[in-house]
């Protein structure tokens, strides 16, 4: 007799929305370096999602952040490994100018109408729309 299989918890990210005149940071990674998101990814072993808010934040970008405010949480198909994920994003601020680190091949502010700038799903779809109606976006 087969036992039931628990379905896999989806894969959670923390993201960072940082807006800086209208135009959102998004960046692109070694990995896959045309395809443009926020700026985060998966909290370690124990880690909370806030946690490993501020920890990709200061490796990706070199940035410490001065104040985050959870924004909301998006369900969508993670970009990279195509599984279900959960992604908690925040609204982040900072003194510190953003420099691509470690695993960045990549870093734009983008108004998300760039035709040129090709941006993960989860961003163009609900990320880009939500700052949109908030005003948030030029
Ligand atoms: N950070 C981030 N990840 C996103 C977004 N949209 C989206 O689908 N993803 C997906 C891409 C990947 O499948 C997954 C996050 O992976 P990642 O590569 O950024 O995370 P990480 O830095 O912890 O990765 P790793 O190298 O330690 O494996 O979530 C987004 O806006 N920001």
């Amino acid at each position: 007799m087969s036992t039931p299989q628990t379905p896999a918890p989806p894969l959670a990210v923390s993201a960072a929305v940082l807006v800086r005149e209208g135009h959102l940071l998004v960046v692109s990674k070694q990995a896959a370096p045309g395809l443009f998101y926020l700026p985060g990814g998966k909290p370690d072993p124990g880690e909370t999602a806030e946690e490993a808010l501020h920890r990709e934040l200061a490796e990706e970008l070199g940035i410490t952040l001065r104040h985050h405010r959870f924004l909301a949480e998006i369900h969508a198909t993670a970009a990279l490994e195509g599984v279900p994920m959960r992604m908690r994003v925040y609204e982040v601020d900072t003194s510190d100018t953003p420099r691509p680190a470690a695993e960045l091949a990549a870093l734009r502010w983008t108004d998300g109408r760039d035709p040129d700038l090709r941006l993960a799903p989860a961003v163009s779809g609900q990320v880009v729309p939500l700052l949109r109606e908030r005003g948030l976006l030029s």
